[in-house]
This record gives C-alpha cells, sequence and structure tokens, in this order.
C-alpha cells in the first residue's frame, strides 16, 4: 500500500448554511458547491475548494450536516456541538486492493463499500485503529489528477 492524495477532510458543522457563510465569508472560500443529500449516508454535503499547486485541485473540505438523529455524525455533533473533524479521505487507486490490505493486517472496516458523493467506491476504518482519526478511502476518480 502507498499513501495516496488526501481528498479531503470532512467537517461535521450543526448548520450547513453557518458553515457555508463562515467558509466564504470568513476564510474566503471561491468555491462552494450547492449542498446535496446522501440520504443513504444519512448526510447533507457540501465541497469547500481549496487551491492547488500550480494550478491542481486542493483537499477539499467536505461539510457534513446529519439528516437525521440516525446519521453517523449525529453522535459525533451531539458530543462537539460546535462541530470540529469528523474524517480524512485518502484516495486509492483500487478500492478492492485497499480494502483487502487494511483487512489482512486486521484493521476493522465499517460497514460495506459503497458509492461517496465523488461518485467513487469508498469504504471507512474505524478510528481506534487508525491513530484515532476515522479514515475513509476513496477510490481516485478517473478523470482526476
Ligand atoms: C458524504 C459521503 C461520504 C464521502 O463520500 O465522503 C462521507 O464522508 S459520509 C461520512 C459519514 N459516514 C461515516 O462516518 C461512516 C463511518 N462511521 C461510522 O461507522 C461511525 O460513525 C463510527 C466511526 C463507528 C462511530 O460510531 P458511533 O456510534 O457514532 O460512535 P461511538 O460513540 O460508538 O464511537 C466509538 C468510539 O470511537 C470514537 N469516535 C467516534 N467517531 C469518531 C470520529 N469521527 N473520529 C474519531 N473518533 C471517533 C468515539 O469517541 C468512541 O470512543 P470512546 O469514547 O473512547 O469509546
Ligand atoms: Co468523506
Amino acid at each position: 500500500m502507498k499513501l495516496g492524495r488526501m481528498n479531503h477532510l470532512g467537517y461535521a458543522v450543526p448548520d450547513m448554511d453557518d458553515a457555508i457563510a463562515h467558509y466564504r465569508d470568513v476564510m474566503g472560500a471561491s468555491v462552494v458547491t450547492e449542498p446535496f443529500d446522501m440520504p443513504e449516508q444519512g448526510v447533507r454535503v457540501c465541497f469547500v475548494h481549496t487551491p492547488g499547486e500550480q494550478g491542481t485541485e486542493g483537499t477539499q473540505v467536505e461539510l457534513l450536516s446529519p439528516l437525521d438523529e440516525n446519521s453517523p455524525v449525529a453522535g459525533f455533533i451531539a458530543k462537539n456541538p460546535l462541530g470540529g473533524q469528523h474524517h480524512v479521505c485518502f484516495e486509492a487507486p483500487d478500492i478492492a486492493e485497499a480494502r483487502a490490505y487494511f483487512e489482512g493486517i486486521g484493521k476493522r472496516i465499517l460497514g460495506p463499500t459503497r458509492i461517496g458523493a465523488h461518485g467513487t467506491p469508498i469504504f471507512f476504518v474505524h478510528p481506534k485503529d487508525m491513530m484515532g482519526m476515522l479514515t475513509e478511502i476513496m477510490e481516485t476518480p478517473k478523470e482526476a489528477h
């Protein structure tokens, strides 16, 4: 396994509109996507783009708010009412190979591989097996980078 590009940092936010206003008005973000719901993941999602080097796309900030009390970010926000960093996401060229690698070294995978917000397959590795950081692995988009 070779560490891939950091695609995004997932930030849990209690209020999506407030978070978007913060990134636009306080942080000066120029590209903020329209938020959309992913009911199968239990979250509302919005991407804040950061600039990369030499015109490449930088790491994104993925804003996540819970759609209901069963959402995987609902418990996190209950413990952290202001929100905060929820997960980190690294790209891998082949999702099945990456999953087999983590399983093979005894890391706990959280649920099935599914399609993520970028349209490619993703899976999550338990934070207790990953230095305290909930880790998302996503297959590198074909057209990217
Ligand atoms: C937008 C779609 C997609 C994308 O394409 O990018 C996404 O990113 S979706 C993001 C949301 N989806 C997920 O997070 C799915 C995976 N998550 C889970 O399965 C669960 O949330 C969890 C990580 C297993 C946590 O379960 P939960 O029941 O909410 O919490 P517990 O209280 O049982 O937690 C156990 C233990 O782990 C600590 N913890 C929980 N969440 C985190 C976190 N985000 N980062 C670090 N540590 C975390 C928690 O504090 C507990 O520790 P102890 O108190 O020491 O037991
Ligand atoms: Co994510």
